[in-house]
């Protein structure tokens, strides 16, 4: 089990909080930019002292120890690549450094590079290779050693849309093959939820929320926290009452709304996406927004079936 509890302050920020993870878990660490994610792992790593506090795993306490001897691997958005080394060469780094013997160092790091569909790049410098192969290189040199902890960073950051969405079913199938105990810091829901077991919701340096990718969407602790979900269905007190709720702020989950028998109401705006449409259509003077199918264009009057069972009351 990784167990921690830390504290560290910057000039104009703080970070404290609590958090545990099972071994074999991936748990994510969620929040937007400047809230500490990175502050937290740099932390876990031993790249940066905290204040108080201690990282314990597998009830071992990690925090007097150096990054070298935390058996930790990590992947930093700004980690490069050695250039100088063949693509080899970087992925057996951690295991030179280790001094594994020779045989098995060739084995793993041949069992790696199959993995990761490097193995016709072996030979190559980093520099001729693109940038998700660059990715999936600075992936398995963080693996090679078995960590038995792994902290990556944005591990899909740099990369544009179709390369993103190829490497994170590769890492997806990667972590859950390896069940290696791991912290993942990003900075998109989606990712979040397709990666990790358990997501937890970082805001200014503290923990607003941690649970399943399901209990975080569907039961968020508060209004922050839905939109940071990609709600969009919120309700100020006075929009609740208009459709029929307590003047309270609430979430509508997009299973609330659907065309149909209801409320009469106008599109506003139509989102074509592709496989689905976006609606935001005005009810009762109240914005809300469904997905449908097909949708009507905008100017076009609908009805609304609201089913208010499902809202949600949020705090602040
Ligand atoms: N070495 C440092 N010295 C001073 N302030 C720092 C240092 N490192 C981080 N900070 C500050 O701490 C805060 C949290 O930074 P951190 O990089 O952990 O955020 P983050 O959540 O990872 O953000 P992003 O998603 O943009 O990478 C920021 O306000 C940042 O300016």
């Amino acid at each position: 089990m990784l167990e921690l509890s830390l504290e560290k302050s910057f000039p104009g920020f703080q970070l404290a909080l609590d958090l545990m993870a099972q071994e074999g878990e991936v748990l994510a660490l969620l929040g937007p930019s400047g809230s500490g994610k990175s502050t937290l792992l740099r932390l876990i790593a031993g790249l940066l002292a905290p204040d108080r506090g201690f990282v314990r795993f597998g009830g071992v306490d990690l925090t007097p120890l150096p990054p070298e001897r935390r058996g930790v691997g990590f992947l930093f958005q700004d980690y490069a690549l050695f250039p100088h080394l063949t693509v080899a060469e970087n992925v057996a780094f951690g295991l030179v450094e280790a001094r594994w013997p020779r045989a098995e160092r060739e084995a793993r790091v041949r069992e790696l590079l199959e993995r990761m569909e490097l193995l016709s790049h072996a030979g190559k410098r980093p520099q001729e290779l693109s940038g998700g192969e660059q990715q999936r290189v600075a992936l398995a040199r963080a693996l090679a050693p078995k960590p038995r902890l792994l902290l990556l960073d944005e591990p899909l950051g740099a990369l544009d849309l179709r390369l993103r969405e190829e490497l994170l079913f590769f890492l997806r199938r990667t972590l859950r093959e390896t069940r290696v105990t791991t912290l993942l810091v990003t900075h998109d829901q989606g990712e979040a939820f397709l990666l990790a077991h358990r997501v937890a919701v970082i805001r200014q340096g503290r923990l607003v929320q941690v649970g399943r990718p399901e209990e975080v969407y569907t039961k968020p602790k508060d209004a922050w926290t839905a939109r940071f979900m990609g709600h969009k269905n919120l309700l100020s007190p006075e929009e609740s009452q208009r459709i029929g709720l307590p003047p309270k702020p609430h979430l509508l989950p997009p299973g609330a709304l659907r065309l149909g028998e209801g409320a009469e109401g106008v599109v506003e705006e139509r989102l074509y996406y592709g496989p689905r449409v976006g609606l935001w259509v005005r009810v009762k003077g109240v914005r809300l927004y469904l997905e449908a199918q097909e949708g009507p264009e905008e100017g076009t009057p609908i009805r609304l079936h609201l089913d208010l069972n499902q809202a949600l009351p949020l705090e602040g």
